[in-house]
């Protein structure tokens, strides 16, 4: 991840690097240790006390402000792929130690409060024999902004995973928010038979009609109330019996009322794919007025749906159907400008970019602007993998992409979290957006339709491929091959709302924009409109040429090699990366002290009222820089070492 432009350098010191090194190292030969060896039965009273103090501890470098917490990316492994109905049941007391229980499932009941971490939630679990044991979410521990283990009383957890904490406490571990089923009836606490038996007769058919309209109005109560999961659950309840051959047959209009319903709250929760689902699916196509208003509503879901999903042709579709049935709808009228706007900004790449930047806030932090992709293309670039090219000529100072992010996590959202995580496959420590990795996985288990997108992306570690797999409990998604894709395509739109540090740094990631590689003197430069990437051409670029900016703009040879090593696993091999690596490391380590006089004058010195000695100061530290390159050697290339002094004295000069 580039954390450059949040300006939020993270240092760690040797002793740092290696207690982590140690922390981490020391578990993994510990869980190869205890591999297989049988569970041993734990009494509720002692494991709970042993477990409080052990994540007390745990959690003492990660709660604290001015600290990054650590995490350790240990051996990766897949998410479940089978329904809950394909697992063979198992108890606590066949549990064996870090080993990955294939092919079974566990369910249990939540025994105590949970105790919310850092990056973790815990609490103690019991199975229906009375054993206890505990369980532990790792990063995923909230949806919709609530913690998932508080959320029920009731999970099943797929395949489940015993292993250690770092404190040696045993315990079942989930990584995988797709491995951990929260128990619907103990959502909706119907105790609801939803398998009804379909004997074909009327009395069955009135008495599944009347138990999937209770699970409508109890869906339209917690609605009301604002309890969006909840009503969710009651609803999909009720579609599970008003889909019903016997209910449909009687009743068609219950299954269309309730999708209807859940549409609306998919949208709220941001489930868009189910929100377009359930829209479609609940449509009469009767002419009465009464068909006629339900569907104009439906439509205006669907379209809603459809325009968070970035498909604005599907949006005008909708939207224009929509004016069909009720053409005098001011609202939908409002929609189809604001969708047609979309569709202008997405075809020309012409945008009203101030106005956009006058819109947004802290309160509103993302852009409503659609993405302009068609200057541009992805094509294999030799010895870097793929990299975007142009598709036509563009001028100096033209728009190459425009890009609305996947997914940004601004430093002051909650979600917020960079940790420095110690992946004991390639050995490095890095500073991992772990906060945008949730959020994205999140967004992935909302909304599968976009699996492909992110998982197509440059990563190290396969997981589960490419495509979206959806089982009945929904789509899966493997955090750690979206870890893996994070941390070498994330970047940061730097600090345009305040309330951002190392440890909660704003990031985000773009999709398009991830095909870009880096060169230390790129044709094209970022800026950011809220959450909207501006790529430019910073010289002319001809079609065919492929498109480069910087993921790293230090002046310091050393500490872009450094960075591109650790974060981006590359050397780079740019025509200023060959001249300067060919310099001798004595002319680099003086050009590195003449630089860090240069900031240190810059970050003092206001340019605004600069007094002609000031400018003198800077003319000389310049001067002491140029000096450090040879200037044949430096004719056609950046000096990257001045271009900090050199705004500072453009902008002196300008006010003198
Ligand atoms: C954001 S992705 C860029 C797209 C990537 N090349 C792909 O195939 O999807 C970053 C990765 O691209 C590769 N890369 C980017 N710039 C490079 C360069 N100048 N030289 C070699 N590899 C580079 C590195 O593997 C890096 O981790």
């Amino acid at each position: 991840m580039a954390l450059q432009n949040s300006g939020n350098t993270v240092f760690l010191t040797e002793q740092e690097a290696n207690r982590i090194r140690i922390t981490v190292q020391n578990r993994s030969k510990k869980c190869s240790d205890l591999q297989g060896t049988t569970r041993e039965s734990r009494d509720f009273k002692t494991a709970k006390s042993q477990a409080t103090g052990a994540s007390l501890m745990a959690d003492m470098g990660g709660a604290r402000e001015d600290t990054l917490p650590a995490l350790a990316v240990g051996q990766p492994y897949l998410p479940c792929t089978s329904s809950l109905e394909d697992l063979e049941p198992m108890a606590l007391a066949d549990l064996k130690l870090e080993t990955h229980h294939r092919g079974r499932r566990m369910t249990v009941k939540r025994t105590c409060p949970v105790v919310v971490l850092a990056g973790t939630s815990w609490t103690m679990v019991q199975d229906d024999a009375s054993e206890t044991e505990r369980l532990e979410i790792v990063l995923h521990k909230t949806r919709f902004g609530q913690d998932v283990l508080e959320s029920a009383k009731q999970f099943v957890i797929k395949e489940p995973y015993f292993t250690v904490t770092d404190q040696d406490e045993p315990t079942i571990r989930i990584d995988h928010p797709s491995d951990l089923v929260v128990s619907m009836e103990d959502l909706t606490k119907s105790g609801l038979n939803l398998n009804f038996e379909v004997n074909g007769n009327a009395d069955d058919s009135a008495a599944a009609e009347a138990m999937a309209k209770k699970c409508k109005e109890k869906g339209n109560k917690a609605l009301k109330s604002q309890e969006l999961q909840l009503a969710h659950a009651h609803y999909s309840e009720g579609l599970k019996i008003a889909r019903q051959e016997i209910v449909v047959k009687s009743n068609p209009d219950l299954g269309r009322d309730i999708s209807r319903n859940r549409a609306h709250v998919n949208l709220l929760l941001q489930q868009f794919d189910e929100a377009k689902a359930d829209a479609e699916a609940a449509l009469i196509g009767n002419q009465d007025t009464r068909s006629k208003e339900l569907d104009s509503k439906a439509y205006f879901r669907a379209a809603s749906a459809a325009y968070n999903l970035a498909n604005y042709q599907d949006a005008k579709g909708y939207i224009g159907k929509q004016l069909e049935l009720s053409p005098e709808d001011k609202e939908a009228k409002a929609w189809l400008r604001r969708i047609e706007s979309r569709l202008r900004e997405q075809d020309t790449g012409k945008y009203a970019l101030k106005k956009t930047r006058a819109t947004l806030s802290k309160a509103r932090p993302r852009a409503d602007a659609a993405s302009f992709f068609t200057n541009t293309e992805v094509k294999d670039s030799p010895g870097r993998g793929r990299g975007l090219f142009a598709t036509r000529d563009i001028s100096a100072g033209q728009i190459v992409m425009v890009e609305k992010a996947f997914c940004v996590v601004w430093g002051f959202e909650s979600e917020a979290l960079t940790a420095m995580t110690y992946d004991v496959r390639d050995d490095q420590i890095r500073a991992s957006a772990v906060g945008l990795a949730k959020a994205t996985v999140q967004k992935l288990l909302n909304n599968p339709s976009q699996t492909e997108g992110v998982m197509d992306l440059y990563g190290d570690y396969e997981g589960l491929g490419k495509k979206a797999l959806t089982i009945n409990e929904g789509v899966m998604v493997d955090s750690f091959q979206v870890y893996d894709i994070i941390s070498r395509n994330a970047f940061g739109p730097g600090n345009q709302y305040g309330e951002e540090g190392a440890r909660n740094a704003s990031t985000g990631l773009w999709i398009w924009a991830a095909y870009i590689n880096h060169s230390c003197v790129p044709n094209a430069k970022k800026e950011y409109v809220g959450d909207l990437m501006v790529l430019r051409a910073t010289k002319p670029i001809a079609e065919g040429e492929e498109i480069f900016h910087s993921y790293n703009e230090s002046s310091d040879y050393e500490a872009r090699q450094d960075a591109f090593k650790t974060t981006w696993g590359f050397e780079c091999e740019c025509a200023l990366c060959v001249v300067e690596g060919a310099e001798d490391a004595a002319v680099r380590k003086k050009r590195r002290e003449f630089v860090r006089h240069a900031e240190e004058f810059v970050a003092k010195e206001p340019w605004a009222n600069a007094k002609k000695l000031s400018i003198s100061r800077a003319q000389r530290l310049k001067r002491s820089i140029q000096d450090t390159y040879d200037g044949e050697k430096y004719k056609n290339l950046p000096l990257v070492g001045i271009q900090r002094i050199e705004e500072w004295l453009a902008l002196a000069n300008r006010r003198q």
